[in-house]
């Protein structure tokens, strides 16, 4: 179904948080662990056997509830770790405004590129959700058209990481905005990009 003025284009989100229903964080949660658990062991046969006929029973008890991304729930609470999506890193929001914003994370095993150090790919991936989230904040829907990242110095994983967004101007459609990432003192990445705000029709 299209939004009116907007036919064929980009369909607004519903945000939400938690409407009371079922314990949607407490499985995302587990997913995490599961994600991060599998990435570290190294377990012997008869356990891996296990864990995969228990997967594939996770899987076989949520695949008769797949829904259409309208009404999908993962990616829309905004008051869970992530925003409740399993790919993102679960950033949690101390400060959120049309301005700012200033969030915390600690990236498990899931994330690791090597010797320590978060996958290069993932720190995109934390800027573009922070900033994303930065720009769309009380303003009409934009998209990134591009996001530039300088990589200071290794990101540690299992470290308590903090990420800062700001918006530096606004220009019409266009929206600049930088984003920091730092472990303690250490910056570690830092990065600017543009998000442009969609025209009716846009996808
Ligand atoms: C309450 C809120 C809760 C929020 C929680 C939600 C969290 C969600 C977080 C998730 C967030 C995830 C977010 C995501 O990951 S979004 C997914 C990743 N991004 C995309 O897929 C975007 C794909 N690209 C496009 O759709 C189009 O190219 C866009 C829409 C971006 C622009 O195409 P459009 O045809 O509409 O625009 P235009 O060509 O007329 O250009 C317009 C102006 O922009 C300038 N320009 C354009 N591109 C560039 C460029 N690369 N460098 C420099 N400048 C560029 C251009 O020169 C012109 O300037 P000017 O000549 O007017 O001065």
């Amino acid at each position: 179904m299209s939004e009116p003025g907007n036919i064929g284009g980009f369909r607004p989100r519903r945000y939400r948080t938690d409407g009371g229903g079922p314990d949607f964080g407490r499985m995302i949660e587990a997913l995490r662990r599961i994600q991060d658990g599998i990435t570290a062991a190294d377990a012997p046969e008869g356990v891996v056997t296990e864990v995969a006929d228990m997967l594939e029973k996770v899987a076989a008890a949520v695949e008769p509830y797949e829904v259409d991304e309208e009404g999908m729930i993962a990616g829309r609470r905004v008051d869970l770790p992530g925003r409740g999506q399993a790919l993102i890193p679960p950033l949690e929001y101390d400060e959120w405004d049309e301005d700012h914003v200033v969030a915390r994370c600690s990236m498990g095993r899931f994330y690791l590129g090597a010797n320590g150090a978060a996958h290069g790919g993932v720190i995109p991936l934390v800027f573009d959700e922070v900033l994303g989230r930065l720009a769309n904040t009380g303003r009409p829907v934009s998209r990134t058209a591009y996001l530039h990242v300088n990589f200071r110095a290794i990101t540690p994983i299992d470290a308590p990481l903090r990420v800062t967004g700001t918006v530096v101007r606004i220009e019409g459609r266009k929206r600049f905005l930088t984003a920091a990432l730092h472990h303690g003192d250490t910056l570690c990445a830092d990065g600017d990009a543009l998000f442009v705000a969609l025209n009716p029709g846009q996808p």
